[in-house]
């Protein structure tokens, strides 16, 4: 009989969830959170009660039995840095979420809720390649000075589903490929898959790489140290400037990309400016990352919410094609490649790691 999954995908603003019966979707949800909505909880893990109960409303509205699941499936979190894969929500990775051991991220929710709700079923949760994957080579960890080593916080999920997907279309398995992909939303993220591991990326929440919707990606550091001993500002509001209200957010009052798209379309020449610059500012990682791959590129993938917009497509096409193919897979699959994660456990295909 075909197992009956439930998964979970908490993001900063929405919290996406779905019923599967097999790969057949019985229902699936994106339901979206505003600021205000948010402004109450002062934790991330103080949204689980607001999120779950959502979850659970919704089930009863279709009908669906909360404890008739064969497994419960999250994104998972900001844990210590782990290999791909999927991994059993224990006790210990539950407590490691609860504190945020490497930081705050609403996707941090994900293994708490799928372990809740799993309860309710006696069946087991699982996460599957959480933000935290590390898979990178020696050189990619190395920063400009040994007190910051580089970490490996990126669109896991998301990035190895479309990988898989592009080396699909070119009749490969994923772990024969050396792929380029880009994750363009909310958080921007770049890295090089060399058959099938993912051996460099930028830290999509802290500081690196391009600027996204509302992250300053890197920053001139000089700059930023005189700024943190200026006595102007908190620690927490330099952060904010980073994470948050970096990006489109400080320079245009907006983090919607869509939104600077069409203030750009209408002849907003700031807008215009800075949408150009987030593209140039891809293209340009992207470029970093054709010489980890040596110059030897399957494909290239582009994908994310920022993805859907044809300027965007048009403008990286026209920097970044003398690379090689490229993919464009707009919004993510991460719902999807919960699911068959999770159905790779069940089955036994997939081993279920345990998060020590
Ligand atoms: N058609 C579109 N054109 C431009 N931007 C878009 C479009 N669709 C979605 N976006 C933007 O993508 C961003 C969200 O990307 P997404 O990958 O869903 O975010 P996250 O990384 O937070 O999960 C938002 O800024 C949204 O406005
Ligand atoms: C935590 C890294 C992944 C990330 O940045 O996700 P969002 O873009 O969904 O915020």
């Amino acid at each position: 009989m075909n197992k009956r999954t439930l998964v979970i995908n908490p993001g900063s603003s929405t919290t996406k969830f779905a019923v599967y019966e097999g790969t057949k979707t019985l229902f699936s949800r994106s339901m979206e959170h505003t600021a205000e909505e948010l402004a109450p909880f002062e934790a991330i893990t103080d949204q689980f009660e607001f999120r779950t109960n959502l979850i659970l409303s919704v089930l009863r509205e279709e009908g669906i039995d909360p404890a008739g699941f064969d497994a419960v499936i999250g994104r998972g979190g900001l844990l210590k840095p782990i290999r791909g894969g999927v991994w059993a929500v224990n006790e210990l990775m539950l407590r490691d979420l609860q504190i945020g051991v490497s930081g705050q991220h609403a996707c941090n929710l994900g293994g708490i809720m799928a372990f809740e709700m799993a309860k309710k079923s006696k069946a087991p949760a699982f996460i599957a390649d959480p933000v935290v994957v590390d898979e990178m080579c020696d050189e990619a960890r190395i920063s400009g000075h040994p007190e910051f080593p580089r970490r490996s916080i990126f669109h896991a999920l998301n990035q190895k589903a479309t990988a898989r997907r592009a080396a699909g279309e070119m009749g490969k398995k994923y772990e024969e490929c050396r792929l380029i992909v880009a994750h363009i939303g909310g958080g921007i993220s770049v890295g090089s898959h060399v058959e099938g591991r993912v051996i460099d990326v930028n830290n999509a929440l802290n500081g690196e790489g391009p600027f996204s919707t509302e992250r300053s990606g890197g920053l001139p550091v000089g700059q930023l140290v005189d700024l943190c001993f200026s006595g102007t500002k908190t620690k927490q509001e330099i952060q904010k400037m980073i994470k948050g209200g970096g990006g489109f957010q400080a320079y245009l009052g907006t983090s919607n990309g869509k939104e600077v798209a069409n203030r750009a379309a209408a002849g907003d020449a700031k807008a215009n400016l800075l949408f150009r610059t987030l593209a140039y500012q891809v293209a340009k990682e992207i470029g970093a990352h054709a010489t980890v791959l040596e110059g030897r590129i399957d494909g290239i993938v582009l994908t994310g919410g920022l993805a859907n917009d044809k300027w965007l497509m048009e403008i990286l096409h026209k920097r970044i094609s003398f690379l090689g193919r490229i993919f464009i897979y707009p919004g993510e699959d991460e719902l999807e490649a919960l699911r068959d994660a999770g159905l790779r456990a069940l089955t036994g295909e997939s081993e279920v790691q345990q998060y020590q």
